[in-house]
């Protein structure tokens, strides 16, 4: 493949993809008569997607249940083919699995395991070594390498199947990076995963990032996952790019309303501050308004006149907020703006 997209690391150019689903019926007849009359029906997963991603940087990939994302990381790691558009990942067409490609990605799917069950994972590590011919000392730095920041001391040599989720999660996603490639599709890569294990999972990403320079390809119901991490998202919905940004301006999508938090000198009762906004929290010296967010200066700005303020900051709201409101939402009636009195 050519390099006519020197520069970027992942080049997506209205990428498409249909599934054919064959329709059946339920029960005996049902199936009779989708076998003599077979009816397919086509679905629209992924439908013309395009976006850039320069070497190093790491996104955040985000969107409801049946969106399009695992969809689009099979595309552009190869495993499906696309139905129309270009993708050109670290200068090669994915759909090709060419071994030089191969080498320089990798898809971690956190429902998926690619590590040996019965075998403890040190042997599925072989295997890799093996498949992706790492040479013996670039093998032996990676795993000190790896044991180190992931902690992997006394479970390598455990059967797979007797490790914790945690455990086996980070053997995973060892296993996977242990070629050292340059661009990672991480889907879901802390799903299940208590909150500790989460961190781990995000620190090993996050070092593995500083340290080779990686492309990361990030999707994650826990959105703590992605604002440590990425600071472009893209968002997908049934199939379309409908965001590409910096993270905080995904809360500019948002309708509601920002968050003014105050520190007082003085008390203040909530009816007098139910003047400036909506009370979400009161208590002591703290206090938490909500704002409409074309009227933030000038609630502000008659916050500090009017009141003994020590601290002022105004905040958006949650990424979580944001997302609810932009999927969970969307095809109700659209709220009328807050409406507080002056
Ligand atoms: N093999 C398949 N055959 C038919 N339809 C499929 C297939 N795989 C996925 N789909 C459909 O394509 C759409 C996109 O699915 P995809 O798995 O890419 O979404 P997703 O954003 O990864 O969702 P989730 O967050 O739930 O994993 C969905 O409507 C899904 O039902």
């Amino acid at each position: 493949m050519t390099s006519d997209h020197a520069g970027h690391a992942v080049h997506v150019q209205g990428l498409i993809k249909q599934y054919a689903v064959h329709e059946k019926e339920p029960g005996f007849m049902g199936s009779l008569r989708a076998f003599v009359n077979r009816r397919t029906r086509m679905v629209d997963a992924v439908k013309g997607v395009s976006f850039d991603l320069a070497p190093g940087e790491v996104v955040g990939f985000l969107g409801p249940n049946g969106a399009g994302k695992t969809t689009t990381l099979k595309m552009l790691s190869g495993l499906l083919h696309p139905t129309g558009g270009t993708a050109v990942v670290a200068g090669h067409e994915p759909r090709r699995r060419e071994a030089a490609f191969l080498k320089q990605i990798t898809l971690v799917m956190g429902q998926k395991q690619q590590l040996i069950w019965d075998l403890p994972a040190l042997d599925s590590f072989l295997v890799n070594q093996a498949i992706y011919e790492i040479p013996d000392d670039q093998y032996r730095a990676t795993m000190r390498e790896f044991t180190e920041v992931l902690s992997l001391d006394g479970i390598l040599k455990k059967q797979v199947r007797k490790l914790s989720l945690g455990e086996r999660m980070k053997c995973e996603l060892a296993a996977a990076l242990l070629h050292r490639p340059k661009i990672l599709f991480l889907d879901e890569p802390t799903i299940g995963l208590d909150v500790n294990m989460q961190q781990a999972v995000r620190d090993f990403v996050r070092e593995y990032n500083r340290r080779y320079g990686a492309t990361v390809i990030l999707t994650s119901h826990y959105m703590a996952d992605v604002t440590a991490l990425a600071n472009r998202v893209l968002v997908i919905d049934r199939g379309d790019l409908v965001f590409d940004g910096d993270l905080r301006h995904l809360a500019g999508q948002s309708s509601g309303g920002k968050t003014v938090k105050l520190q007082l000198r003085r008390p203040a009762d909530t009816a007098q501050l139910a003047r400036y906004g909506t009370v979400i929290h009161n208590e002591g010296l703290s206090v938490e308004l909500g704002v409409p967010r074309a009227e933030v200066s000038t609630r502000a700005a008659r916050l500090l006149a009017d009141l003994d303020v020590a601290d002022l900051t105004v905040e958006d709201p949650p990424i979580e907020t944001v997302m609810a409101e932009l999927f969970g939402k969307k095809d109700a009636a659209p709220q009328p703006p807050q409406e507080v009195p002056a």
